[in-house]
């Protein structure tokens, strides 16, 4: 797997070094945008587009700190030296170069990508034929939502620690208006964060729905136990069929069953 390298330029300033604006949405057009990997081509592991040869561009930063987080090397600001300030020019060498120039879907992830603006990579993308997705847990906002062809919207269950501002979430959703395709994923761990998904898919009956189960080991250097990830779908299947509920879709995080959780893939 061919991975990104950190440009070798001096680390220029960003704007989440200026005291006062970490984790404020980066709104400057041609401001450096913090990455903290760029890898692919791989198959989209997760949700609507699995399966989905992809290239994944991930955002360092994020709002959040979910307590089962797969991605804390983009999330836990103790990792942020890793993360390297890029231009959008140099975001799309990176994809054009991994992708041998063919479009395909880049998804943009990380961390949390509404942080910062995506909108400069995304007008360049989509003129030379490529398609956009984009995973967010729905607390902030971007106008570029709206030129999307794929948003991901993963409102955290309880089992995260978090609480989901309703209203933000409502904000990205009408932010969204125009993108190709809105979506729904929410990770269960238990049985409150399955009654809670059943409370959120009567406030979004409008929305596809896709269901994972979550993967309690997110250390890369920990083996994946794929009989206890298979059982753990299992349950979930057993839920969702035993209650005669057939909004979701049920799926494994494809990308876990093949390569565990190396990073990366
Ligand atoms: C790492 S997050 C990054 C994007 C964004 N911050 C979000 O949470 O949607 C990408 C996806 O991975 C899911 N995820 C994170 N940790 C997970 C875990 N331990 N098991 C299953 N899914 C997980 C998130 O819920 C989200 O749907
Ligand atoms: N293959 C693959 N599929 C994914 N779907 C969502 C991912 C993510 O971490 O955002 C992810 C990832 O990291 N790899
Ligand atoms: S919101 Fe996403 S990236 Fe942020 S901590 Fe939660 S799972 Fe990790
Ligand atoms: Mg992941």
């Amino acid at each position: 797997m061919i991975h990104s390298q950190a440009p070798t330029a001096t680390r220029a300033p960003i704007e989440a070094d200026v005291p006062g604006s970490a984790l404020k949405p980066m709104a400057r057009a041609g401001t450096m945008l913090r990455i903290a990997e760029i890898f692919g081509p791989t198959i989209q592991g997760e949700g609507a587009l699995i399966g989905e040869p992809t290239v994944f561009v991930r955002a360092g930063g994020c709002d959040y700190r979910c307590s089962w987080c797969d991605s804390l090397h983009a999330v836990d600001s103790r990792f942020r030296e890793s993360w390297a300030p890029m231009t959008t020019s140099q975001i799309w060498q990176d994809v054009t170069r991994l992708s041998g120039g063919q479009p395909l879907t880049i998804s943009l992830s990380g961390g949390n990508p509404a942080i910062q603006n995506f909108a400069p990579l995304i007008a360049k993308g989509k003129a030379e034929g490529y398609r956009f997705a984009c995973e967010t847990q729905g607390s902030i906002r971007q106008p570029w939502f709206a030129d999307l062809d794929t948003l991901v919207l993963s409102p955290k269950p309880p089992s995260s620690g978090h609480r989901v501002d309703w209203q933000k979430f409502d904000h990205c959703l009408s932010a969204a208006k125009g993108c190709g395709q809105v979506v729904v994923k929410i990770v269960i761990f238990d049985d409150r964060d399955y009654d809670w998904a059943r409370a959120v898919a009567k406030r979004l009956p409008d929305l596809p729905l896709y269901l994972q189960p979550g993967n309690p080991e997110v250390d890369p250097d920990v083996a994946v136990d794929l009989v206890a990830a298979t059982e753990r779908l299992h349950w979930l299947i057993e839920k969702v069929t035993g209650d005669l509920w057939f909004a979701p879709r049920v799926l494994p995080q494809l990308h876990v069953l093949v390569w565990g959780n190396k990073r990366g893939v």
